[in-house]
């Protein structure tokens, strides 16, 4: 029996050694409802994975970065820092949260065109025997619609792992999957409607013992939970910086490319910023040596500053504490889920073993969508996603427990109301 009081929810909060970041972001500071948010601010959040808050440093950040570097520095900016941001801040990124050394990470373009980059790439230098990609039917759609077009301009084909939308992939599934056919294998790393954890280290050795390359889509893993590029000798990775990282909407992606494959890998989108000497603007395109060469235009230097705060709290705070909050906060819905929720007819549509499970937890009820509708005009936001699905995101470090006990309160009364 789970104690479904608030009050609980306050001595959770007393005793969470992360509590206090959460005053850090905007908006949401104090327990539940933030005292002195702007009319709006919601009461509960449960969208940090697709949309995660600002940090307050943040917004002092992008202000003094217009008044002291564009609006002084002007057009001097890009030889005294821009240009090499995204490799500074990627290669932050890759140490604080992606087990990834220096000069493998870079940030720019989204995730959809960095996945087309890299995969792009990787088919091309696979051997003219490899013509299958692998991928599972509930990735994410982009990854799929990518695939289903580089398939077509490369005259491959897809095999397609089938996958239950309440669970993800299995490495049994992806060793049956994988042969001396296949180029190459893109799966997600947290499911994006179930929030299945898949076992990267284990996947990835299948995938490399059949000869293929894998790459890793981290959106709903980078910030959340811990990830090991270089231990776990992944080849590809690319990642969303707007969700666990709060680098804004639409701020640029990530992609890694392990150190080894940059200097075979060709991507495809040749740009005068990939190249080994940028401003020779010589005739004909020469690949920068190194990660540089997967960009392709101007970095995009505005969108980039958010997430250096957060990925600065990642690395003070840590990973692992990071994941033992999540963990905590997704078992304390799911444990009001049960009390509450399963009683009116809610199922769990994700793992319900922590070490199986992300960040979000998605909880199935064939009135889910109207639910959905109700809470966000009660400033309760989860977000919906077929079938019938309440995916709950809990941004590890500007969640609290009462926030949780507030929301999952508001589905049970919502739900109760229908
Ligand atoms: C798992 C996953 N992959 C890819 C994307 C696409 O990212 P973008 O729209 O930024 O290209 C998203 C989010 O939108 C996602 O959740
Ligand atoms: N990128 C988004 C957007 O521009 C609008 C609304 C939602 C998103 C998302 O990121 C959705 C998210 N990737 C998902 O897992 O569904």
């Amino acid at each position: 029996m789970t104690d479904t009081s608030r009050d609980h929810a306050a001595r959770l909060d007393a005793a969470d050694p992360l509590a206090s970041h959460r005053s850090r972001f905007f908006g949401a500071d104090g327990a539940g409802a933030a005292l002195d948010a702007p009319a709006g601010t919601p009461l509960a959040y449960f969208d940090g994975n697709s949309l995660g808050r600002p940090l307050s440093a943040s917004i002092t950040r992008i202000e003094l970065f217009l008044r002291e570097q564009w609006g002084t520095r002007l057009i001097r900016g890009w030889d005294e820092q821009w240009m090499e941001l995204p490799f500074v801040i990627g290669d932050d990124l890759g140490r604080a949260a992606l087990g990834a050394a220096a000069g493998q990470t870079v940030i720019g373009d989204s995730t959809t065109v960095l996945l087309y980059k890299l995969c792009r790439a990787a088919v091309d230098a696979a051997g003219p025997d490899r013509r299958v990609i692998v991928v599972d039917r509930d990735n994410f759609p982009t990854d799929r619609y990518v695939l289903e077009g580089i398939a077509a301009e490369r005259g491959m084909t897809l095999r397609w792992i089938d996958v239950d939308t309440s669970a993800g992939v299995t490495a049994e599934q992806v060793e049956a999957a994988v042969g001396d056919d296949t180029a190459l294998v893109v799966l997600s790393q947290v499911a994006y409607r179930s929030g299945h954890l898949a076992d990267v280290p284990r996947i990835t050795e299948i995938v490399h013992a059949a000869g293929a390359l894998v790459l890793w889509d981290l959106c709903h893993s980078a910030g959340a939970v811990p990830v090991d590029l270089d231990a776990w000798n992944v080849d590809l990775a690319v990642g969303c910086t707007y969700k666990y990282l709060n680098g804004g909407p639409g701020s640029p992606a990530f992609a890694y490319v392990r150190r080894d494959l940059q200097q075979t890998l060709a991507q495809p989108i040749q740009g005068w910023m990939g190249t080994a000497d940028v401003f020779a603007m010589g005739p004909e395109y020469t690949p920068a040596a190194g990660i540089r060469r997967f960009i392709s235009g101007t970095p995009p230097v505005v969108g980039m500053l958010a997430m250096r705060d957060t990925i600065a709290l990642i690395e003070e705070v840590g990973i692992t504490a990071i994941r033992e909050k999540s963990i905590a906060l997704t078992e304390y819905a799911l444990a009001l889920s049960a009390e509450w929720l399963a009683p009116l007819g809610v199922e769990v549509a994700s793992p319900t073993d922590a070490a199986e499970r992300g960040g979000h937890v998605t909880l199935s009820h064939p009135a889910m969508r109207e639910v959905t509708a109700r809470l966000w005009a009660d400033d309760v936001i989860p977000d919906y996603r077929d079938p019938h699905g309440l995916r709950i995101g809990l941004s590890p470090l500007s969640t609290s427990f009462d926030e949780v006990w507030l929301g999952m309160r508001a589905v049970r009364d919502t739900l109760t109301a229908l």
